[in-house]
């Protein structure tokens, strides 16, 4: 196998020339720099956007949601959205020039990223409880989630002892820390259930369209990896995605018209999910670049 990590040419964001860095976010993005000046436009705009009639981009699937608020988020986002999804690690997967040992580092690494993310679902679903909106159907959709991430668990022991990975010897990296880090942020009881949502369908989008993108025709994803992306890039996972990002958009929709009490505070909801979702493409961003063993980027976001 070949020993680089680096983009393919269909790398959207033209990352093919070795000698080029993945792709890093130079400027945290905090409440206060960009989507501070953006967000009540956002919340403006989003407005706006969901009441024009919608028509597929082309880039929409079938079965996936768009015209929602986390559509017009991707959308706005779009070069931070392919990083994370299109990152070089993942493409090299595709174009079947991983890095072995970038592969084993990312499954020590994402081990421990899944048990933390463990508490965090469940955090979800006790606030999908305190909702009290049984009708809603979300309860049965997270819980399926936290389900899956049994199976999940026994998945990376598998698979470690498969590559010769002693789990109970990986010390988590700088961006593992940072991102459960931020995991246990949104599990505090003043995060909002929409925020808290926001973050759970971006965390599990990301792996779901990268991985898929592994699957997809023509990829030369080595047969004995494409287990792994078989785990997150499967239709079955790719609905239970579709589902979790009905869910924010229904809550974030909520928030937007104001049928919170207070229209100040679903404002700042919405821009707190905002914020939230970049914040989780850039944990993603770290992640990817620490299993290629480039990490250059991982402070805490503030
Ligand atoms: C870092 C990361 N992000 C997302 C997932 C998908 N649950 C994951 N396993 N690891």
């Amino acid at each position: 196998m070949a020993t680089t990590c680096w983009a393919d040419e269909d790398c959207p964001l033209g990352l093919s020339s070795p000698t080029q860095k993945p792709f890093t976010i130079s400027r945290p993005l905090t409440r206060t720099n960009s989507l501070e000046q953006s967000n009540t436009e956002s919340t403006r705009k989003g407005k706006e956007e969901r009441m024009k009639p919608q028509k597929m981009d082309g880039k929409s699937k079938p079965g996936v949601p768009y015209g929602g608020m986390t559509d017009t988020w991707v959308k706005k986002h779009r070069l931070i959205y392919i990083g994370a999804t299109r990152h070089p690690f993942i493409l090299s997967i595709r174009d079947g020039t991983v890095d072995l040992p970038a592969f084993k580092r990312w499954l020590g690494q994402d081990y421990i990223f899944v048990r933390a993310f463990v508490p965090f679902v469940a955090s979800v679903l006790i606030r999908a409880y305190e909702k009290g909106d049984e009708s809603s159907g979300d309860m049965e959709v997270i819980l399926s989630g936290l389900g899956s991430l049994n199976d999940e668990i026994a998945w990376f022991k598998q698979e470690a002892s498969k590559w010769g990975v002693d789990l109970s010897q990986v010390a988590p990296e700088k961006p593992t820390q940072h991102y459960c880090r931020f995991l246990e942020e949104l599990m505090r009881p003043e995060v909002d259930y929409t925020v808290a949502m926001a973050a759970f369908w971006a965390i599990e989008a990301v792996y779901q369209e990268s991985f898929a993108h592994c699957l997809e025709e023509g990829s030369k994803t080595p047969p004995e990896l494409k287990e792994a992306c078989q785990r997150w890039g499967n239709d079955g996972f790719g609905h239970y995605c579709s589902s979790l990002r009905n869910i924010a958009d229904r809550l974030l929709e909520k928030a937007a018209s104001g049928s919170m009490p207070l229209v100040k505070v679903s404002e700042d909801v919405v821009s707190k999910a905002e914020v939230t979702f970049l914040r989780v493409l850039e944990y993603e961003v770290d992640f990817w670049n620490m299993s290629c063993g480039t990490a250059g980027h991982s402070a805490p976001k503030p």
